[in-house]
């Protein structure tokens, strides 16, 4: 799905990567975690094509990419369901497909309801589902998400987390997905990263599904990024 090899970012003297590598295999689900001001929204804005590194290879493979923010940078003026329609008005597909397209996926986010709100009409994690809704729209096999649930409460968050997941058995795609929460990260990820350092390097990579297998092992992987977390 995508592969940075040797990818080096700058801006003017600040050094984020350098020769910097990472690859997905197939589907796979990766979170990273990292402190402030790493390079995890650079890394992102990268594989969007957002930011365009100095050197290095960046392949990404996929043909639809849906990027899902912090916060959910919604158009105030357009509704609920003409929101989650924006991406699709470049795809060759049929107005009749659009529509079943995204009432499908209110149904699915529980927003049939709100379809014609606009977004100031709603709360904040009504808002964060249409951005999910948005982003699931164009049928994404690479998925970005930047931290998109740390505004929410830890119901609200635990409530997105199995929408997410839901949602990805329903649209498989390979997810890169930012966050400072590593129990978070832990739930939803296959891999997970850590970044450190400037610039920023991986300093430890764990396979969330391998360390499932043994609870001793799992919990030991926690306790060190938890560790690693907090240096
Ligand atoms: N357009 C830009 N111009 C100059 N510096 C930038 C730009 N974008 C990012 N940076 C710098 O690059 C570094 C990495 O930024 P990035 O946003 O990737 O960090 P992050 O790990 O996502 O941080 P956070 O967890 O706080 O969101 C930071 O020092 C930031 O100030």
């Amino acid at each position: 799905m995508f592969k940075l090899e040797n990818v080096t970012l700058s801006f003017d003297n600040l050094k984020v990567l350098t020769d910097f590598n990472l690859a997905s295999q197939g589907h796979e689900f990766i979170s990273i975690l990292g402190p402030s001001g790493v390079g995890k929204t650079c890394i992102l804005n990268i594989l969007a094509g957002l930011l365009k590194p100095q050197a290095g290879l960046v392949s990404v493979t996929s043909l639809r990419t849906g990027y899902v923010f912090q916060e959910p940078r919604l158009i105030p003026w357009c509704t609920v369901e003409e929101n989650m329609t924006l991406g699709l008005y470049g795809l060759k597909i049929t107005k009749a497909e659009r529509t079943a397209r995204i009432n499908k996926l209110l149904d699915k986010l529980s927003l049939n309801n709100f379809a014609r709100y606009y977004p100031g009409q709603l709360s904040g994690g009504m808002k964060q589902r249409v951005a999910l809704g948005r982003a699931f729209a164009v049928e994404p096999d690479l998925l970005l998400m930047d931290e998109p649930f740390s505004s929410l409460d830890e119901n609200l968050r635990q409530a997105m987390r199995e929408l997410l997941k839901s949602l990805i058995q329903w649209n498989p795609c390979a997810t890169v997905f930012v966050t400072h929460d590593v129990r978070e990260a832990i739930q939803l990820a296959d891999r997970i990263i850590v970044l450190k350092g400037r610039p920023c390097q991986i300093v430890r990579e764990i396979n969330v599904d391998a360390g499932q297998s043994g609870e001793e092992s799992y919990q030991k992987n926690l306790a060190e990024i938890i560790l690693q977390e907090s240096l």
